[in-house]
C-alpha cells in the first residue's frame, strides 16, 4: 500500500491525520519539502492532504513572496442527529493500530458509462487518491446498463485521468493502482436485484470491515430516485453510513423539485442526500467568506451604504453542443442562475454566521433567498444565440442543433435584476447574466462600489465619474484572482489619476495547482461535510423565487432576442442595467 493513501484520520479532538508523520517520513520526496511550510508540530501541511486546503495564507496583493501563513484551521465537522453513526465511521476510520474495527468507503459511481463520470467524477477520485486523500480502504465501483468488464471501464477511465501540473511524480505508477480500485457492475436503475448483486460484491471487497458507502448519480434526473430506491433497500450500508451525491437538475420548477424531494426523502433522511452545486466547490467561491469575514477592510464595507450594485457573470464561448436535447428543457435560467449564480447570491449577502458549521451557513444562505424580491420579467432579458460566420467558419445557431426543435424558444442568455429586500441590502441591484456561446469563457463576481462623498479629486479624474468607482472583482474562471480597482496618481510632475489594479492573481501567488471543484466536493462528501451542498429549504427558496417567473416567460411565449454566436450577448442586458443605474463591468478595458 502506498504511504499516500494512510487512513483518514479525524477524531473529534484531532483534524488532521494521526498518522501523518509516518505519512511523511515513509516517502522521501516529500520528507525533503517539509520544512518549507511546517507546523509548529512540524507537519508539512502543505503535503497534508485533508483539510490543508482549509490553510488559511495572509496573502498581499501583488505578487510577492511576503505571504506569512497565520494559522491553520479546520472546519469543525459535526455530523446532524442522524449521522452519528457516520461520525463514529469516521472515527473508527483512524483506529487502524488500536483494536477497533477498521472501516472502509466504496464509491459508487451510478452512470459510469455518461459524460460527467467519464469526465469529472472519475479523474476527481484520481486526484484525491493521488493527493492521499482517499481512505486506505476504498473501492470504486462504476453502474450502468452498458456492458463492461472492469478492464473496459479501467480503459475508459484511463483516458480521462490527468496527472496534476506540478506533481508529476510516480504519475502512472499512481494511475495504475487507482485503476485497479476501480471495478464495474452491469445493471438497470430500477432493478432491486441488479443491486443487491452490486451489494454482494461491495461486501467482498469490504471484507468485514466497517463499511461506508457513497453513492453518485450521475445519471438523468428522471431515474434519480429509481436508483436511490434500489440503492438505498438493497445496497445501503449495514454498519457505517450511506450517502448520495445528487446532480441537479433538482426539478425544473418549485412543484417538480419538492416532488423529488418528497420521492428521494421515502428513502433517504435529508442528512444523506448532498445535493452538488459544483460552483461551490470551486476555490475562489470558497474563498467568497474568507474574503469577506477574514479581512477587517471589507466586511464593513459589504452593505448598501458603500455598495452600488454587485454582478454576478457567468459566460461560456461555446453553445450548447451534444447536450441540447437536455438544454431545451431547461434554459439558462434554470441551469445556470437558479443554481449557480444564485447559490453564490447567497453566499455572498449573507449575514455573518454563528460559525463554519454547515447549518449556520446555510441558515443565513436560506435567510438571503428568502428575503429576495420577486422577480419581474420587465427586469429580465432573455436571448438566444443564432448562426454567424466569422472569417470563413460558420458557427451554429442554437436551433441548428439536431435535438433541439427548430421553434424552440429556450433562452441561452439571460440578464436579471434581483433585490434583496432586507436591511444590509436594500435598493442594491444584484445583476446576473448567463450565455452560452458568447465571445469569451469566463465567471466573475463584481462588486462596485459607491462615489467618493465630495471626492477632492473628481476634476482630476475625466469627466465619467462611474469610472472612478472602485470595483473589487473576483475571478472565479479562468486566471483565478481577485483584484481591487483604485484610483491613482499617475506618477509624474501634474495631479492626474488613474484606475490601476491591486492584484492577486492566483497562478503568481500560488504554485500549487487548483483543485477542480469535484475533488473538493467528493472529499466533503466522505467527510459528511454538508457546508456546500444545498439543503432541501434552500432548494425550495431557490425554486420559489425563480418559478414565477419561469412561468410567465412560458406562458406569454416570451420570444428572447437573438444574439450572434460569439458575440457579447444581446443589447438589451445593457438597457436593463441602465434601468438601474448600473454598467455591466465585464465591458470595461480592464480585462
Ligand atoms: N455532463 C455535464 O457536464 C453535467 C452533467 N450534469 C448532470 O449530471 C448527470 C449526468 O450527466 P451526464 O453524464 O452528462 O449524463 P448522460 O446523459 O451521459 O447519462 C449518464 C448515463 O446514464 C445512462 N442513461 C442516459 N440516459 C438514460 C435514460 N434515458 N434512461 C436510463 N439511463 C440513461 C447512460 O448509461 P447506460 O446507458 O450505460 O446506463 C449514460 O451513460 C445528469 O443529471 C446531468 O444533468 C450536471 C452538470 C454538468
Ligand atoms: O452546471 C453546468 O455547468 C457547466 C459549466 O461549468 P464550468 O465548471 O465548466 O464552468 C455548464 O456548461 C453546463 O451547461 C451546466 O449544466
Amino acid at each position: 500500500m502506498s504511504s499516500f493513501s494512510t487512513s483518514l484520520s479525524r477524531t473529534s479532538s484531532s483534524p488532521f491525520f494521526l498518522n501523518h508523520s509516518s505519512l511523511i517520513n515513509s516517502d522521501p520526496s516529500r520528507r525533503s519539502l517539509s520544512f518549507l511550510s511546517a507546523s509548529p508540530q512540524g507537519i508539512n501541511l502543505d503535503e497534508l492532504c485533508v483539510r490543508s486546503q482549509r490553510k488559511l495564507v495572509q496573502s498581499s496583493v501583488a505578487v510577492g513572496d511576503g505571504a506569512v501563513i497565520t494559522k491553520s484551521s479546520s472546519a469543525d465537522k459535526k455530523d446532524g442527529p442522524l449521522s452519528i453513526p457516520s461520525q463514529e465511521a469516521d472515527k473508527l476510520v483512524i483506529e487502524s493500530n488500536g483494536g477497533e474495527k477498521q472501516s472502509t468507503v466504496s464509491i459508487t459511481v451510478v452512470g459510469a458509462s455518461g459524460d460527467l463520470a467519464k469526465k469529472k467524477i472519475f479523474p476527481a477520485l484520481f486526484a484525491l487518491y493521488y493527493e492521499g486523500c482517499l481512505p486506505e480502504h476504498f473501492t470504486i465501483y462504476g453502474y450502468a446498463r452498458s456492458k463492461m468488464t472492469d478492464a473496459e471501464l479501467r480503459d475508459m477511465v484511463s483516458k480521462t485521468l490527468t496527472c496534476r501540473i506540478d506533481k508529476r511524480e510516480n504519475c502512472g505508477e499512481k494511475m495504475e493502482e487507482f485503476l485497479k480500485r476501480c471495478f464495474y457492475h452491469t445493471g438497470q436503475y430500477d432493478s432491486q436485484e441488479h443491486f443487491v448483486a452490486l451489494d454482494k460484491k461491495l461486501k467482498e471487497h469490504e471484507g468485514g470491515r466497517l463499511s461506508n458507502r457513497l453513492f453518485y448519480l450521475s445519471i438523468p434526473p428522471n431515474i434519480f430516485v429509481d436508483a436511490v430506491k434500489c440503492a438505498s433497500s438493497s445496497a445501503s450500508s449495514a454498519s457505517g453510513w450511506t450517502r448520495v451525491i445528487v446532480e441537479k437538475p433538482f426539478g425544473r420548477d418549485s412543484k417538480t423539485s419538492s416532488a423529488l424531494t418528497k420521492s428521494l426523502k421515502q428513502y433517504l433522511e435529508e442528512d444523506q442526500i448532498f445535493r452538488i452545486d459544483h460552483y461551490l466547490g470551486k476555490e475562489l467561491v470558497e474563498n467568497l467568506s474568507v474574503l469577506r469575514f477574514s479581512n477587517l477592510i471589507f466586511e464593513p464595507l459589504w452593505s448598501r451604504q458603500y455598495i452600488q450594485n454587485v454582478q454576478f457573470i457567468f459566460s461560456e464561448d461555446f453553445g450548447t453542443e451534444g447536450r441540447g436535447g437536455y438544454f431545451d428543457h431547461y434554459g439558462i435560467i434554470r441551469d445556470i442562475m437558479q443554481n449557480h449564480l444564485l447559490q453564490i447570491l447567497a453566499l455572498f449577502a449573507m449575514e455573518t454566521p454563528v460559525s463554519l458549521d454547515a447549518e449556520d451557513i446555510r441558515n443565513e444562505k436560506v435567510k438571503v433567498l428568502r428575503s429576495m424580491r420577486p422577480i419581474q420579467l420587465e427586469d429580465v432579458v432573455i436571448g438566444q444565440y443564432k448562426s454567424t460566420t466569422k472569417g470563413g467558419v460558420t458557427y451554429p445557431g442554437y436551433t441548428d442543433d439536431k435535438t433541439v426543435p427548430k421553434d424552440s424558444l429556450t433562452p441561452t442568455f439571460a440578464a436579471a435584476a434581483l433585490f434583496i429586500d432586507n436591511a444590509r441590502w436594500d435598493g442594491v441591484p444584484f445583476l446576473m447574466k448567463a450565455g452560452k456561446a458568447l465571445h469569451t469563457r469566463s465567471a466573475e463576481i463584481r462588486v462596485q462600489f459607491r462615489h467618493v462623498p465630495g471626492n477632492l479629486y473628481n476634476r482630476n479624474s475625466g469627466t465619467n465619474l462611474d469610472r472612478t468607482t472602485n470595483e473589487l472583482v473576483i475571478r472565479v474562471q479562468p486566471d483565478e484572482g481577485i483584484y481591487l480597482k483604485i484610483n491613482n496618481k499617475v506618477p509624474g510632475l501634474g495631479m492626474r489619476l488613474d484606475q490601476s489594479h491591486l492584484n492577486l492573481l492566483y497562478s503568481a501567488r500560488y504554485s500549487k495547482e487548483i483543485p477542480d471543484a469535484y475533488e473538493r466536493l467528493l472529499l466533503d462528501a466522505i467527510e459528511g461535510e454538508r457546508r456546500l451542498f444545498i439543503r432541501s429549504d434552500e432548494l425550495d427558496a431557490a425554486w420559489g423565487l425563480f418559478t414565477p417567473l419561469l412561468n410567465e416567460i412560458e406562458e406569454k411565449k416570451t420570444i428572447p432576442e437573438f444574439y450572434p454566436y460569439g458575440s457579447r450577448g444581446p443589447v438589451g442586458a445593457h438597457y436593463l442595467a441602465a434601468k438601474h443605474n448600473v454598467q455591466w463591468g465585464d465591458l470595461s478595458l480592464d480585462k
